[in-house]
């Protein structure tokens, strides 16, 4: 029998290493029998190349390192070469090479500070990862998200990690998301938000009374927190939380939160949680899967998106004494002393009560870094504005970057400035050529057809909790933010949900 040289093995070797790579791009397998075959099966097997020459152990051990040579060589080459579809657009050299080094980052909280330095330094698009562009430009959110958009990409697999059938939020079949979105729609239409006016209005009144009942100094984003629960489960399973009035006994929103946490870090790595899912896959009772996983959806993404909204709204108001008595003066205006803050009807007059939430969630969109899209292999790719995303790769158009942006919110994009929004509609002399006010850079609900279902009920619960709590008390920032309020900004943390610190108030009732 002839055996191969080593040398000849090490090509042969080298050679399948190329192919797996090749397969990989291709195919991109997220099975766990494929991956396993790839990554372990065949260099072992090709260890049986070299026995000839040397012990099992050493030929295990050469075959591995052979493989994993060329195979990673290749996939380095690939990412940073010329032929890589992304080639042409600018980013970090650790970013090309991996998304470990955006998980890396994700994990510390700050993602949406790094991915708006990475578009201050090289532009309206950037690399984000091996196979990712985050974008500031307008001009793509349209062709990115709208009608005729891009459906959901990618990160939703790895952000629904703990959930064992994919949620409306997560549908990267088109036709299968707008199947799901129906009932959504029905559940968020006008009629229906009628009907969840009581219901909130209920927990506002309760959280005000709570509020008044607090002595010395409480922690205003932990009962916002448990408010927002409370009314995302009323208005989902029709009740059966009580954080308002219990506290968090269950652990459930610790919990919660912690899953999150570790959610947006999968965010950047879908494969794995791919290969998780093919063991969940038991084909049982798929029906409530769906209805159950999409009301936890509706939970989690309803409550914290709302709270974070709310808690960064009345953090800015508190610190702004100037904001503060506006507001009120609007507030005293609609709702004087001894009415109902909670009834509806003068919401849509108070234009300085929804320039303080939009100013917040300008600032602070509670999804920070955007809702990725991206196009299946086979579909050619597509232009979005002026940017070209090829088939295969994923966009985002990053918030966080856009809403801060000096073409499109100026002066002072970085301040919490309520007025701007009134401006915007005004003559007035203030008014000046420097003045943008750009709301189609404003996407704290996302654009298009898979945008945020619950943004009307989310907007009804923060007028109704913001007029109430302006009418009836008096809020002051207590604790470690009298000394250093920028703290507060400076704990907020990008993980998916936005991730706050403590918001030490004092409260007294008016
Ligand atoms: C201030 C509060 C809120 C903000 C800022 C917010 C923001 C968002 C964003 C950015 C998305 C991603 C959309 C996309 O992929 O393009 C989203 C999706 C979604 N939100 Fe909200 N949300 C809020 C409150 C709520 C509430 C109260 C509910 C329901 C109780 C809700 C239910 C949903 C659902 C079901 C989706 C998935 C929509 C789809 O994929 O078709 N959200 N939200």
């Amino acid at each position: 029998m002839q055996y191969l040289t080593v040398l000849n093995a090490l090509v042969v070797q080298a050679a399948i290493g190329l192919v797996s790579h090749t397969i990989f791009k291709v195919y991109e397998p997220f099975r766990l029998l494929p991956v396993a075959i790839l990554v372990f099966v065949v260099p072992a097997i090709l260890s049986i190349l070299l026995l000839a020459h040397f012990s099992v152990l050493y030929s295990l051990l050469i075959s591995f390192v052979s493989y994993y040579t060329t195979l990673l060589t290749s996939i380095v080459i690939y990412r940073l070469g010329p032929f890589h579809p992304l080639a042409k657009y600018p980013g970090p050299l650790l970013c090309k090479l991996s998304m470990i080094h955006m998980a890396i980052v994700t994990f510390g909280g700050s993602r949406h500070e790094y991915i708006r330095k990475l578009h201050e330094q090289d532009g309206d698009i950037v690399r984000i990862g091996p196979n990712e562009v985050s974008i500031r430009d307008v001009s793509a959110v349209a062709p990115l998200m709208g009608a005729s958009g891009m459906p959901k990409g990618p990160m939703w697999v790895g952000r629904c990690l703990l959930i064992p059938e994919l949620p409306l939020i997560a549908q990267q079949d088109s036709a299968e998301h707008l199947h799901r979105r129906k009932p959504w729609n029905r559940a968020f239409n006008t009629e229906a938000l009628k009907a969840y006016e009581p219901v909130v209005a209920e927990r506002v009144t309760q959280f005000v009374h709570i509020l008044k009942g607090k002595i010395g100094v409480a922690d205003l984003a932990q009962v916002l927190n448990a408010f927002s629960f409370d009314v995302t489960s009323d208005t989902s399973f029709g009740g059966g939380s009580n954080m308002l009035r219990d506290g968090d006994v269950e652990k459930f929103r610790s919990l919660m939160d912690a899953a999150m946490r570790m959610s947006v870090i999968f965010e950047n790595l879908p494969w794995l949680q791919s290969m998780n899912r093919q063991n969940n896959e038991d084909g049982a009772d798929l029906a409530f899967h769906v209805v159950l996983d999409d009301a936890v959806l509706a939970v989690i993404a309803g409550s914290e998106s709302t709270a974070s909204a709310m808690s960064n709204a009345l953090f800015f108001v508190m610190r702004d004494p100037d904001v503060y008595t506006k507001l009120k003066a609007e507030v005293d205006m609609h709702y004087p002393q001894g009415t109902n803050a909670c009834d509806t009807r003068h919401y849509g007059k108070m234009v300085y009560l929804d320039a303080v939430l939009n100013e917040a969630m300008r600032l602070y969109p509670p999804d920070l870094s955007g809702s990725q899209r991206a196009l299946m292999r086979g579909t050619g790719g597509k232009y979005v504005g002026p940017y070209f995303i090829p088939e295969g790769t994923a966009a985002r158009v990053h918030s966080f970057s856009l809403g801060r942006d000096p073409r499109h919110f100026s002066p002072l994009p970085d301040t919490f400035w309520p007025d701007r929004w009134l401006l915007a509609d005004s003559d007035d002399a203030e008014k000046n050529a420097d003045f943008i006010h750009d709301t189609n850079a404003f996407l704290p609900f996302s654009f298009g057809p898979a945008s945020c279902v619950g943004k009307d009920l989310a907007m009804m619960t923060m007028r109704m909790l913001l007029c109430s709590c302006v009418q009836q008390l008096e809020l002051t920032l207590a604790g470690h933010l009298v000394d250093d309020p920028g703290r507060w900004e400076r704990e907020l943390k990008d993980y998916f949900i936005l991730d706050k610190g403590k918001l030490p108030v004092v409260v007294k009732s008016r």
